[in-house]
This record gives C-alpha cells, structure tokens and sequence, in this order.
C-alpha cells in the first residue's frame, strides 16, 4: 500500500531547488529547540533532587546521574536558582527558536503557494490550444483557485512534519539517556500507534478525490451563473438553476463531511493510545523501582514529546486528505498526455507567394469514432486550395462548413491529421510558430477584449505601438469616431470582456487591434457581422487599401464583407467544393454561392 501522497515529489520539482535548500534550517531549528526543550526538562532532576533533600540517584546512570551533578559545587540556594534560571533559559530560548521556525515555514508556504500559481499558469499558457477545447473550463478554474491552496497546504504540512519528527528524535534520544529500557517500550508502542495511523490515513484518499472532483462541478456551476447571467433571466430559469447550483455545492459539502469525519476519528484515537502508553510507562517505573525524579522527567519528557508525535500523525493524515487536491495540480503540471505547443524553427519574415492548402484533413479530438481522415465526425476532407500573397482570399461556406477550422489551422491553433499546410512550400509546421504568428493578425468574433482601456486593447500584443498609432488604427476600422465621444476616449474602461460597449463597438476595436500591426496576412473571422452597414463599407475600403501589399483572408455570410476579395473559396460540408476568381462569381447572391457546383462558374 501507497503510504506516501504520489504527487509530493512532483511539488518538489514545481517548488525548484531555492525552497528546497531551506528544508536543513527548518530541521536544524527543530533540533535545536527540541534539544533545548529536552535539556530544560532534564534539569528537572537535580531541581527535584534539591527540592526533596537528597541527591538521590537510585536507578540513575549515565545522562541522568550526570544532569544530578549540574552545580554540584554551590549551595542548596544557588543551586536552586542557577537551575531554575538554566530550566527558564532553556525554555525562553526554545520558544525564540520556535518562533523563528514559524517565520521561516511561513515564507517558505507563501513562496510554495506563489511557485504552485506560477508553475500552473506557465503550464497554462505554453500548452498546446486544444486542450482548452478538451478539458472543462470548472475544472481548471477549481485547480488554479483552489487546489493550488491545498497543495501549499500540502507543503506546509509536509514542513510541519519534518520540524516535529525532528523534535520526536530529539526528545526521544533524551529518553534514551535517562533511560534506555524504558525509552525501548516507548518507541515500540509509538512505532505501533503510528503504524495503526499510517494505515487508517491510507483510506484517505478516496474520500479527497472525491472533494476535488465535487469542488470542479462546483466551480463549472460558478462559471455558469456568472457568464449566463442573461440566458438564465430571458429564459425564466432562475429556480432551475438555483437548484443545480445548490444540488452542485450539496455535493461538495458532503463530500467534505465524508473527509471530515473520516479524518476526525484519528485524533481522538490515537490520544487513547498515546495515554494508555504513558500509563504503560508509569506502572513499569514502579515495577521496576526507578527514581523519582528520573520518573518524574522521563513521564515530563514524554508528555512533552506526544505533542509532536501527534502533530506528526497529523500532519501525515493532512497529507492523505489532501491527496485529491495533490493529483490535480500533479495532473495540470505534468506535461505527458497533454497537447504540445506548435514547434518548428524556420525563419519567417513574411509571405512571398502563397499558402497552399494541400489534401488537408481535420479532425477535433473527441470527435473521431475511428482514426484517419476518413473518419465520422473529421471536420476538413482532404480540403485543397491555394491563398496567393498580396491577394484578398474570401473563405464560405453554410455554418459549420469548416471555416473557422481553417484559420484555426493557419494559427496553428490546431495541426492537420493528414496533408500538408505549405507556406511558399515550406511546411507550415516547420515554421517558428513565434514569427508566424508575429505576421498575421486575427480578429474573430469570439476573441475577447482584455480587461483595461480601450488604448490598451488596441495595442495588446503590439507594444511598440504609440497613441498615435493606435488612432490611426481606429479611424481605418471605424473605431475612432465613437471612441471620441465616449467621456473618457481612448482612456475608456471596456469592462471584463468589453461588458461596456456594444457588440459592434467591441468588433471594430478588436479590428483596430489586428490593424495596429499592418499584418502581413490579416485574418477577418466575422469580424464585422456586428458592425452597420456604412461603417463596413468604410471598413471595405480601407482592406481594399491593402490589395496588392499585404495578404487578407475574410470570412464572412455577408456578401458586402467579401466583395471586395479577388478569390473565393467555397466550402461544404468540410470539403471544398470551388476555388476561383471571385469577379467570376460576384453576381452570385450568398445562397447561390453556396449552392454553387463545382465545374459551373
Ligand atoms: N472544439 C470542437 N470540438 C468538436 N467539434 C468542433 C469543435 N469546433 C467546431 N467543431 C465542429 O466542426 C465543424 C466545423 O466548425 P467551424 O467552426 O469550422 O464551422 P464554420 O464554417 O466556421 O461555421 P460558422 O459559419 O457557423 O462559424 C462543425 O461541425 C462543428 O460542430
């Protein structure tokens, strides 16, 4: 049986080598006020022995008739106070050190929980995109928020562990000084009641997935509530969902109670142990006639070390408990299984001739019934079609005709399963995926607006970008009018997601924002579906200005959007049904676009 939490030594790698070179000065201070504590107690026999009259060293060797000699040379009366100052010394000084030790655990917690958070969002932010479309947004959110908590929680425990084993030694090899025998009973009950508790914290574990996973369908709930704020109203489902939320949140409290009362019973448990081999020593003291004030500090010495065992078994049914928490971040952490960020190392500095499309299949994980390209549910069919440089590239299709797939792709968002992306007939693949994607710009209906200022939207990603450049950017996507008349202009706040402004206001800021950077290849995903028909047909004007310069790709269900584009691309159904001139094809309307066969023009 696993006694161990199997994710502590991947927190040691999180943690790094900083925090661990801190491990030997919390086990040095735990020595340290340990044998501090164990000598104050020591004292206790020569202070007895004073108290009582005698120097009585029956059933005394060694340590303990060494600590009846300490002043032997002053009198009765400054014996007694020079022992007591020791005793009180010991004591004052030993709290100094626990004192320190809390201060350094305290750092040390702190900076695990900040390298936890800081090893998690790094993970976040250089993983492969389609992990996003494959894990529940509730779950990640639950890992970052909470279990990170749980985890340094981990930590600390672990800490906690280290300083009062460390104590444990200590105090128990003053036991063995006073008296060897004795000290052998001891150690054996101890070793019996901690096995007794190592076994019982095994059945943990469970329990704490369980917590986890009930805290994940909680946070997915949370998630809900606070992003379908609108639907659940128009809908009238306000009671519904209160009940899911309530059934969600039910689920971790009695999740936790199990944890809870599983873990309560340890305590009390190995307190009747604990007190029934203090007992256990009392009884074989008088059998066998010790001293006593050897009685006395040895009884004083383990009272004092019971504190520590049982904060070390605490500590290790905390670790259990928290082993749940433990595996998420272990599961976040861990690289294997998970999508890899785009790779390749081919310069890029922009497009020469073309990007072609040649046979290439898609197909989202999760989606396939059978491997290949060929399977149900691929998205691309061996979809072949060529983007020329320079050239205004209109891609359509019927919803869910593969579109957004395709610029998918070209951000590398996602790679083929079968086909090959060539960039001037270099494999997209190969390509740096860095300075690819420092040539094109996106902007989609669903890219969001960070939270900030709309200058600071329209220059994100773009920080060579000045004021002046961001206007600039804002007059061609008919931006910059409506920002002027906002009180607060280019300083306006735009609110989490762009909450303060309308849909059509949000989509030109965000088409200002991928025209900053006068891109190389700009990619227009319904990136003005929202926006009124004057200001498109200005916005028109302005990515006609490019032809010829620079490369656009447009997709669109609007046929003003397009009209302005020299070729077409018609997709059906994942495949592509035409590529051709779109002058060809401009008296078209949408639907006989769509319609269109793929010989007739
Ligand atoms: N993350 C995903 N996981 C599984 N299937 C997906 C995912 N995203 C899209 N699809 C499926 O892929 C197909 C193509 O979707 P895509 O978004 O590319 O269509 P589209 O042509 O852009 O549609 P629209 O015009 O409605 O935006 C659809 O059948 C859709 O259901």
């Amino acid at each position: 049986m696993k006694l161990m939490p199997p994710a502590l030594p991947m927190l040691r790698r999180a943690l790094g080598g900083g925090l661990l070179r801190l491990v030997p000065a919390v086990v040095v201070l735990g020595l340290a006020g340990a044998a501090l504590e164990g000598l104050g107690i020591g004292l206790i026999i020569p202070l007895l022995g004073i108290i009582m009259g005698h120097g009585d060293t029956v059933g005394m060797a060694g340590f303990s008739a060494l600590l009846q000699q300490v002043g032997a040379g002053l009198g009765e009366r400054e014996r007694l106070i020079a022992i007591s100052a020791a005793i009180l010394g010991s004591i004052v000084l030993k709290n100094v050190l626990a004192f320190a030790n809390t201060l350094l655990t305290a750092h040390i917690y702190g900076k695990a929980s900040y390298a936890i958070r800081s090893a998690l969002s790094e993970r976040l932010l250089r993983i492969g995109y389609p992990f996003f479309l494959q894990q529940s947004p509730g779950r990640l959110l639950n890992i970052i928020s909470n279990e990170s908590w749980r985890a340094s929680d981990a930590i600390q425990a672990l800490f906690g562990a280290i300083v009062s084993a460390s104590a444990a030694i200590i105090l128990l090899a003053f036991l063995m000084l006073l008296s060897w025998q004795m000290t052998l009973l001891v150690t054996l009950g101890l070793a019996l009641v901690q096995l007794a508790h190592a076994l019982l914290s095994a059945n943990l574990k469970v329990p704490s997935r369980g917590v986890a996973a009930r805290n994940s369908a909680l946070a997915s709930q949370m998630l809900h509530l606070v992003h379908a704020g609108r639907l659940i109203r128009i809908f009238g489902q306000e009671d519904r969902e209160k009940a899911v939320f309530d059934r969600a949140s039910d689920g971790v409290r009695r999740a936790a109670f199990v944890l809870s009362t599983r873990q309560g019973v340890l305590p009390p448990l190995t307190e009747v142990l604990h007190a029934m081999l203090f007992l256990m020593v009392v009884i074989g003291a008088w059998l066998a006639n010790v001293s006593f004030p050897l009685t006395a500090a040895f009884l004083i010495l383990l009272y004092r070390l019971q504190p520590h065992m049982r904060a070390l078994q605490m500590s290790w049914s905390q670790l259990q408990g928290l082993s749940g928490s433990l595996e998420e971040v272990q599961w976040l952490l861990d690289p294997a299984g998970k999508p890899a960020a785009p790779q390749g190392s081919r310069p890029f500095d922009g497009l020469r001739q073309a990007i072609s499309f040649d046979d290439v299949s898609f197909t989202y994980a999760g989606a396939a019934s059978t491997p290949g390209p060929d399977a149900r549910g691929a998205v691309l069919h061996q979809a072949t079609f060529t983007i020329r440089s320079g050239r205004s590239t209109a891609l359509i299709g019927r919803s869910g005709a593969g579109k957004t797939t395709i610029v998918n792709l070209l951000c590398r968002f996602v790679e083929p399963d079968g086909g090959s992306i060539l960039v001037d007939g270099a494999s997209l693949g190969e390509i740096d995926p860095g300075q690819w994607r420092k040539n094109i710009a996106l902007a989609s209906q669903e890219l969001e607006l960070v939270d900030g200022t709309i200058l600071d939207n329209i220059v994100y990603g773009h920080d060579t970008a000045s004021a002046g450049d961001a206007e600039r950017a804002a007059k061609l996507a008919e931006a910059h009018e409506f920002i002027e008349h906002l009180p607060q202009g280019y300083k306006t706040l735009v609110g989490c997601r762009g909450v303060n402004l309308s849909a059509g206001q949000r989509q030109r800021i965000a088409l200002a924002r991928a025209l900053v950077r006068d891109p190389d290849i700009l990619i227009l995903d319904e990136a003005t579906n929202a926006v009124d028909g004057l200001s498109e047909a200005a916005i028109v004007e302005t990515l006609k200005s490019r032809a010829g310069r620079r490369t656009t790709i447009v997709i669109s269900h609007h046929h003003s959007t397009i009209s302005f584009c020299d070729d077409v691309v018609i997709l059906s159904h994942g495949r592509v049904k035409k590529q051709a001139p779109f002058a060809a094809l401009a008296k078209l309307s949408m639907d006989e676009l769509y319609q269109h066969g793929p010989g007739e023009i």
